[in-house]
């Protein structure tokens, strides 16, 4: 019986995730060419590696499809409502830290906090006719954390990718994204509000608890959370 191990299949992810596993014993490697989304594991028995994008492995691990899965704690919290029913986290990796954030064009003096956002987005709307937009590709962590902060004088609009970029294309007046560095904003002259940390994400590595079901699959999986020290 072998366990389904998902792992991002590209970028700086897939290659931490590899070195996190061969530290411990595991050797994750591609099948073949770069191209192949096919995966080899040595080390240990029973575990198939499955190479997935990082967006996908949050449901992937919600349906039973993988037992294990890698990826960012903001994908999972952002796919899959209710996911602490739906998985669990085994490990934080220490590594693919990044802040989901809110952000303003730098030039927005008075705009600092959420409070300074609601009185701006209210003041937008009697100017424009329209709600100020605000892009990104985080709708359910965003719309929950203005919910709570009180702010409600916005719209959401989906931005998959580029999305600092939105502000100087006139398709949204701020942002709610991943930052690290801060290079992206600060190249898109924007600027996080001093209280606009929406989460803290890193790589995790979840359990699907939906997974697992068989004898076989139980003693493939306890024997890879001990090899990993997890226990
Ligand atoms: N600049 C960054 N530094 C560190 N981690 C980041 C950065 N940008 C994104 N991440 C994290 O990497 C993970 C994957 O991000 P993202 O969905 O952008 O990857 P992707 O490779 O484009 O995925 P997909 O294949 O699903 O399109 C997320 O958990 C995210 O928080
Ligand atoms: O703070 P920084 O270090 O500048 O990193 C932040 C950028 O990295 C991610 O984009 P990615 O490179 O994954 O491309 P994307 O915009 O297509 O998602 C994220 O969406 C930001 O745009």
């Amino acid at each position: 019986m072998t366990i389904k191990l998902g792992v991002p299949s590209k970028g700086r992810l897939m290659e931490k995730t590899f070195d996190w596993f061969g530290a411990r014993g595991v050797s994750l490697s591609r099948a073949g060419s770069d191209r192949e989304y096919a995966g080899v594991v040595e080390g240990i028995g029973g575990v198939e590696l499955v190479l997935l994008s990082a967006g996908e492995i949050p449901r992937e691990l919600a349906a039973g499809r993988i037992h294990l899965g890698v990826t960012g704690t903001d994908l999972v919290r952002e796919k899959l409502g209710g996911w602490e029913q739906k998985v669990e986290e085994l490990a934080g990796l220490g590594f693919g830290h990044a802040d989901l954030v809110i952000a303003v064009p730098a030039a927005w003096v008075d705009v600092d906090t959420l409070d300074d956002l609601d009185a701006a987005a209210a003041a937008f709307r009697a100017v424009h006719g329209f709600r100020l937009r605000i892009a990104t590709k985080y709708h359910r962590l965003v719309r929950d954390f203005l919910r709570e902060h009180g702010v409600a004088d916005y719209q959401l609009v989906d931005s998959q990718g580029a999305t600092e970029g939105t502000v100087k294309n006139e398709t949204a007046e701020a942002v709610a994204d991943i930052t690290s560095t801060g290079d992206t904003l600060r190249a898109n002259h924007l600027k996080v509000l001093s209280d606009g940390l929406v989460l803290q994400s890193q790589a995790t590595l979840f359990r699907a608890r939906g997974a697992a079901v068989t004898a076989g699959e139980r003693a493939a999986l306890a024997a890879l959370t001990e090899k990993l020290g997890l226990d």
